[in-house]
């Protein structure tokens, strides 16, 4: 479809960060974030008070500490790696495609970034959520932005969304080669740590009742459980194994970052770790491949205080596998994305 004259939009969405690590701005990004409804899905009234009343005050001072040791000269890893393969993929793709990034909350704005492909005459677009499985809080909010954002325009391109990317093989690829050098030495065992999701999302997201959020429904992945998180999770974490050549018996899945009391998708990453270390496990390698970039949810959750939470259980190793970042394979995979639409 694209020839000389025309000129296809790319838009990287993902999640968002503070603009800096300060207390303020990290409260104004958590407002911005847990205030959608597709986040913490209750109605709006309690939805505010939470945020308000409990979060706003008490969590962004505790997350501000965090954000604190992840931020670096550059500041936040999930923008400046964002904005390092958004330079590389306008280099791969060329002229005739615009690549911009965009954040779901904070800056650079989603609303910034059309307006910026807009600009560039772009004949149509393709909106790239950086969310390797789709969850109705990440993917689906990105997508619901876009569309309320572009619903009042007198002309609407040609929009693309891209849904997930787990049945990517370059994707795969993409992960093992950041994995290889790791492998290199012999671990105990390999964990697999996704951000989780409360519980409730999956059942609203099953087709006939299908997902019971247990090994039998997510061993599979089928059109039944096509857009479920945990499903895709799991799914993800067979084909890296199959590729990096783990056995089933060395890994176990889990899920971090529960917020609040409802029940969220399990095995929680707390229990696994005890486990794994009460069986007598000593060196563990840790991936986290919900995300694309390292950011708090990698390099301080699962790199340090999951490493010293499997120590003080007895373990002696805990190894981190960096996020895809800006790795030449990962904007590969991005560009065949982005061809592959027509
Ligand atoms: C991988 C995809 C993600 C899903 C699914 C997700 C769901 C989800 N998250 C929260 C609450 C928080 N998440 C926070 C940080 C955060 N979350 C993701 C990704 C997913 N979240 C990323 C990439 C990050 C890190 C951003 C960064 O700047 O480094 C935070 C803020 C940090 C903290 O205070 O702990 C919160 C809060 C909910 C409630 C939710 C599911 C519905
Ligand atoms: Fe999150
Ligand atoms: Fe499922």
């Amino acid at each position: 479809m694209a020839n000389k004259k025309n000129t296809t939009g790319v838009l990287l969405v993902n999640l968002g960060t503070p603009d800096s690590p300060s207390v303020p701005d990290v409260r104004k990004y958590l407002r911005e974030f847990l205030m959608d409804g597709r986040v913490i899905d209750i109605p709006l009234i309690a939805r505010a008070a939470l945020v308000n009343l409990i979060i706003a005050p008490f969590r962004a001072p505790k997350s501000a500490k965090t954000y604190q040791k992840l931020w670096t000269e550059r500041g936040s890893p999930l923008l400046y790696y964002g904005q390092d393969i958004t330079h590389m993929l306008q280099e791969e793709l060329g002229e005739s495609y615009a690549v911009e990034l965009a954040m779901r909350y904070q800056s650079p704005s989603i609303e910034d970034g059309l307006k910026a492909l807009m600009k560039k005459n772009v004949s149509r677009m393709i909106i790239v959520p950086l969310f390797p499985q789709y969850a109705s809080a990440t993917t689906g909010s990105v997508q619901e932005k876009v569309m309320e954002l572009v619903k009042g325009w007198q002309v609407v391109p040609t929009m693309h969304f891209i849904s997930n990317f787990v049945e990517e093989p370059l994707f795969i690829e993409a992960w093992k080669q950041v994995a290889t050098p790791y492998l290199e030495k012999e671990y105990d065992h390999y964990v697999f740590s996704y951000h989780g999701v409360p519980e409730r999302h999956i059942r609203k997201s099953s087709v006939d009742g299908y997902c019971q959020l247990n090994g039998k429904c997510c061993s599979t992945y089928n059109k039944k459980n096509q857009y479920c998180y945990r499903g895709q999770c799991f799914y993800t974490t067979r084909q890296l194994a199959e590729a990096l050549n783990i056995p089933e018996e060395k890994y176990t899945v889990c899920f971090q970052s529960r917020l609040g009391t409802d029940p969220w998708i399990k095995p929680y990453a707390e229990t696994v770790i005890k486990e794994l270390a009460e069986e007598g496990h000593k060196k563990v390698l840790a991936f986290s491949p919900a995300f694309i970039a390292d950011c708090l949810e990698t390099t301080v959750e699962v790199g340090e205080e999951f490493r010293d939470e499997f120590i003080e259980e007895g373990g002696e190793e805990w190894t981190l596998v960096e996020s895809l970042n800006a790795h030449p394979a990962w904007v590969q995979c991005l560009k065949k994305m982005v061809l592959d639409i027509h």
